[in-house]
């Protein structure tokens, strides 16, 4: 058996034109295109390389793009102007600070300097306890990407068992708040390094979420014939980029979210979505 593909790529595809007819409307309604921030400290080629995507992502929509770039030695003072002038910005709809921050600054404080109702991200601390409280806010994009992918993809969530490998803020620890809301309904568990049995939680699940950047982690073996499996791990190694996913896996998933392919384009996708909807709620606010 081959696993049916979870495309993301051809999915993200059709929510940027939804998205285009969205932009039109407000950026006739208002007179202003959506802006996206996005501040980049210092020159890792991966972080470089998301950036670059994510405004290539803007320009064929219609949002207009706001960089700003900062030296690796940057002060913790310099990136928090730049934090309060995109907040000042009337031209930025919302921005990101992109992750990981050189090790010198403190990024929990970089984040919660940003103002919450222009985070694309959706991992300020307000946000996120916004999220815990079932509240409106912007979602953080990698798990609302894999919600919206597995939905467009007819996956049944409702009582699905989902075993979810990796704490991170930006996957692991969120996931389970969107997948346990009443409108998915799924039910969650969530594996990290210290667990143990892995194998045994993972065999269990209709669906995986690896997220543990551990590059080959999951094995067919290990898994339930069926499961619908998403691999959202990314390690460059010598050989390019490897996911969680063994390879061999396809052999019994009954879906796949490929790395790349899959997850990746959703969380970008998502970060457009993020933005039009500030700006659709700033439309109806004047
Ligand atoms: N503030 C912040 N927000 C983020 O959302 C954020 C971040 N920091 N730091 C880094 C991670 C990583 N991330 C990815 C997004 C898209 C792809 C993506 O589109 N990947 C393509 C392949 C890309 C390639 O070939 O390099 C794919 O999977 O098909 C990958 C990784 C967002 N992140």
């Amino acid at each position: 058996m081959t696993a049916q593909l979870l495309d993301g790529k051809s999915t993200a595809a059709t929510i940027r034109r939804e998205l285009a007819e969205r932009v039109a409307k407000l950026t006739a309604l208002t007179g202003r295109a959506p802006g996206l921030g996005t501040v980049l400290v210092g020159d890792d080629p991966g972080s470089h390389a998301y950036v670059g995507g994510k405004h290539r992502d803007c320009a064929q929509v219609g949002i207009a793009s706001i960089r700003r770039e900062l030296a690796a030695d940057a002060s913790q003072r310099q990136v928090e102007e730049a934090i309060d002038e995109l907040n000042a910005d009337p031209a930025c709809t919302g921005y990101i600070v992109q992750l990981p921050l050189p090790g010198h600054l403190d990024a929990g404080a970089v984040l919660e300097r940003m103002d919450p109702a222009k985070d694309a991200d959706g991992l300020h601390p307000v946000n996120l306890g916004r999220l815990v409280l079932g509240a409106e806010a912007p979602l953080p994009c990698t798990p609302r990407g894999i919600v919206e992918l597995l939905r467009r993809h007819d996956v049944p969530l409702a009582g699905a068992r989902v075993c979810v490998i990796g704490r991170g803020i930006t996957v692991g620890r969120p996931i389970g708040l969107l997948l346990t809301r009443r409108s998915e309904n799924a039910t969650v568990t969530l594996c990290h390094t210290g667990t143990k049995g892995l194998a045994w939680h993972l065999r269990e699940a209709d669906i995986v979420v690896a997220a543990a950047g551990s590059p080959g982690l999951i094995t067919k073996d290990m898994l339930r014939p069926g499961a619908a499996v998403l691999d959202v791990g990314i390690t460059r190694t010598g050989q390019g980029l490897v996911g969680d996913i063994h390879p061999d896996a396809t052999q019994v998933a009954g879906w796949l979210a490929p790395m790349p392919g899959g997850v990746g384009p959703m969380t970008r996708a998502m970060l457009l979505a993020n933005v039009v909807e500030a700006a659709e709620r700033n439309a109806n606010a004047v």
